[in-house]
């Protein structure tokens, strides 16, 4: 029996928010020898938001195409991405110790947009049919003294984040107002999934 859903994703949280609507997915994890990273280049100019919708349409292009590599049941596939952004600049995930602290130094103080795409390809008669949507939140950080910055960064917590650090996390403590979605920025906006899920009778 092919699954419910196949989730294209190495985030336990986002498997953790799908369970959470009810969704128990089957994970469709990259093979060795696929170069997760490439999907998420950026190029030069392009707006956060042109951004998270091409590396999450990346990543499901990919997820379809694995699939059909490895001859696996077809089932609805689910990819999603979350960029951080300061104004116009993108804050990937840091590279090593100094460029987290730099990241973290960049927002403290300020008010940032995390945008989360979430992509679903169904099987169609001619092929897969795609669809998307875009949660973006907003979140501000109190000034973050350097001692409780390199504690965090000493903690390891940063590294796989986008913008360094998790809301889901003790830096929590140093944010005043978030404006959006809780589970966009933790990596999966559960409303807009539900919505795509039941538009495209993957689940009630
Ligand atoms: C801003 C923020 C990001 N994050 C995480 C969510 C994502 O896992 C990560 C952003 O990286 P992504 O590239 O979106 O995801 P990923 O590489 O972890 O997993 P995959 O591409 O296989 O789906 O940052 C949090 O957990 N909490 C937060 O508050």
């Amino acid at each position: 029996m092919p699954p419910v859903l196949y989730l294209a994703s190495q985030s336990p949280r986002r498997r953790q928010l799908l369970t959470q609507i009810g969704v128990t997915p089957e994970l469709l994890l990259p093979d060795a020898d696929e170069d997760a990273e490439a999907l998420e280049t950026e190029r030069a100019g392009e707006a956060p938001r042109a951004y998270v919708e091409r590396v999450t349409l990346n990543k499901l292009t990919a997820a379809c195409a694995r699939l059909a590599r490895r001859g696996w049941p077809v089932a609805p596939v689910l990819c999603s991405d979350t960029t951080v952004a300061l104004g116009s600049r993108i804050l990937g995930k840091p590279t090593d110790e100094a460029d987290a602290l730099a990241t973290l130094r960049q927002l403290s103080g300020h008010t940032h947009a995390v945008l989360t795409a979430v992509a679903v390809a169904v099987p169609a008669a001619a092929g897969w049919q795609q669809r998307l949507a875009v949660s973006v939140s907003h979140v501000r950080f109190a000034e973050l003294p350097d001692d409780v910055l390199r504690a965090y960064v000493a903690s390891g917590e940063p590294f796989g984040k986008a913008g360094a650090y998790a809301i889901q996390s003790s830096l929590a403590g140093w944010i005043p107002q978030i404006e959006g979605s809780y589970s966009g920025i933790m990596g999966l906006p559960l409303y807009e999934t539900t919505q795509l899920l039941r538009d495209l009778g993957v689940h009630p």
